[in-house]
């Protein structure tokens, strides 16, 4: 931005989002060293020997299943977790990352005088000193108590010892954490007075970024498929998950998140249209809604949402077939993707009402054959705001919250000058039966494959 001639002199807050659940381990006497920056070097070469690992856990890391259990039985069970924290133990959630550190190796631990997560960790960078976790990526831990907003000392017990020092308290996500470091200013033009406003979860930050409103759905196609829906209460279940509202203190955001997203369709991409999204399109228009009854489930890493591994392939008759025409691939892959999301957010007592938009993000958004599918599916306008960076937007859109008063403001008064969503794609005529038909035998279909793997369900 330096380079490019961006006039930072002008920046008044600034707020940002990292990617939810990976956390960052800063070695004792590190923040000595984030606070005594010299501005005359980057800051890689000055805070090279401040953390006690080089490799930080992140979301994709599902190697914590033995710390998921502990947690669980320590706190009554996985629905008395997710009651207290707004999800059960996922092996990605910062918590039982922070245990299988500490057992697997105690020194690193010991030797961390605090641990950020990734959007702490950057706004620490801003601040020049250790920034509080925020109550949206906060709930993202299963530490946090998502009703009180405090850590929950069960939980910090179950996981390690001493983590409360460690963690610092969390605080509302619009509250203005400090003003910007002097190595920004100095380094970089920024005005003294800048206010950093607490960064947040990549997830959350999108909810901001697109103004989510009652009743909409959030659909974004990164490199996980997630979708968030915007709760006035919590609901928290066995499946997905409950966090924070990232712009109303009082209010709560849900997320499913499916990790065979956009890597999954770039296989099939690969595989059936020559690694052509143009190929993968025409594939789209050229079979019809329903694709004839043939059903299919792609999951080459273990889903999160369901627990289901493999492909799997279902004629018309639910018979299981070992592959499919090109053309049929693709649409069983992308029509299986969006069935499963509406089933599991009507799991979460989703509804799609009259007045539903989906809104859609990421970098998927951009295939609007892939979009038609998700209108069709869902039997709802998609519609698409002028930037596939909605967490990056949503940040600007919080650091302007923030700077207004944060928690004694409302969000979308902040907010309602900023462009409207654009329409991308409204359902075919005649999808809602297609869909109504295909949904059941969906949903059907994956509870055979998951009784499968797993044995019978609860
Ligand atoms: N035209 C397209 N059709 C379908 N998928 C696309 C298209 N263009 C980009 N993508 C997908 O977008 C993904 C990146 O999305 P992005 O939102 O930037 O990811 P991240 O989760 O890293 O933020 C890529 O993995 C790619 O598969
Ligand atoms: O684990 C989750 C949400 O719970 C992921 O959504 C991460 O937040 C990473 O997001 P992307 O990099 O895939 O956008």
């Amino acid at each position: 931005m330096k380079a490019s001639g961006f006039d930072f002199s002008q920046v008044v807050a600034l707020s940002g989002a990292g990617q939810q659940h990976g956390s960052v381990y800063w070695k004792t006497g590190a923040s000595l060293v984030l606070s005594s920056l010299s501005p005359a070097l980057p800051l890689h070469q000055q805070l090279q020997a401040c953390f006690s690992i080089s490799d930080c856990p992140i979301w994709m890391d599902s190697s914590t299943t033995a710390q998921c259990r502990q947690l669980e039985a320590a706190v009554g069970g996985a629905r008395a977790l997710s009651c207290l924290t707004g999800s059960r133990a996922y092996e990605r959630f910062t918590g039982n990352q922070i245990a299988k550190l500490f057992q697997q190796n105690p020194e690193a631990y010991s030797h961390s005088e605090r641990i950020s997560l990734v959007s702490s960790f950057a706004a620490s960078l801003f601040l020049g000193g250790y920034s509080p976790i925020d109550y949206s990526d906060g709930s993202g831990m299963n530490l946090l108590k998502i009703q009180e907003k405090v850590w929950s000392q069960a939980c910090l017990g179950a996981c390690a010892p001493r983590l409360e020092e460690k963690l610092g308290s969390p605080v509302p996500s619009c509250s203005v954490v400090g003003a910007i470091s002097s190595y920004y200013v100095q380094r970089y033009g920024f005005p003294p007075a800048c206010k950093v406003v607490a960064f947040t979860g990549d997830n959350p930050a999108s909810l901001a970024g697109m103004r989510l409103e009652e009743g909409d759905i959030a659909v974004s196609l990164g490199t996980s498929d997630t979708l968030f829906l915007w709760l006035q209460e919590p609901t928290p279940a066995l499946e997905g998950h409950i966090f924070c509202n990232p712009v109303d203190v009082q209010h709560y955001m849900a997320l499913l998140c499916f990790k065979n997203g956009s890597l999954m369709r770039e296989k099939i991409r690969d595989e059936s249209a020559s690694g052509s999204w143009n190929k993968f399109s025409k594939a789209l228009q050229s079979t019809e809604m329903g694709n004839k009854g043939n059903l299919g489930f792609y999951f080459d890493v273990m889903e999160i949402t369901p627990g289901i591994m493999g492909r799997h392939r279902f004629n018309a008759e639910n018979i299981e077939v070992s592959a499919f025409p090109g053309d049929v691939e693709i649409r069983a892959l992308i029509e299986g993707q969006f069935m499963a999301k509406r089933i599991h957010a009507e799991g979460l007592g989703y509804r799609v009402m009259p007045k539903t938009k989906i809104l859609a993000t990421g970098g998927a958004s951009h295939n609007k054959d892939i979009l038609q599918v998700l209108a069709d599916v869902f039997g709802a306008p998609v519609y698409v705001i002028d930037t596939t960076s909605s967490a990056c937007v949503g940040s600007a859109y919080r650091a302007f919250h923030g700077l207004a008063g944060g928690t004694g403001v409302a969000f979308s008064e902040v907010v309602k000058s900023a462009p409207h969503p654009s329409l991308a794609a409204t359902p075919s005529p005649g999808a809602s039966q297609v869909y109504e038909a295909l949904l059941p035998r969906y949903a059907q279909l994956e509870q055979r494959i998951l009784s499968q793997a797993w044995g019978p369900l609860e």
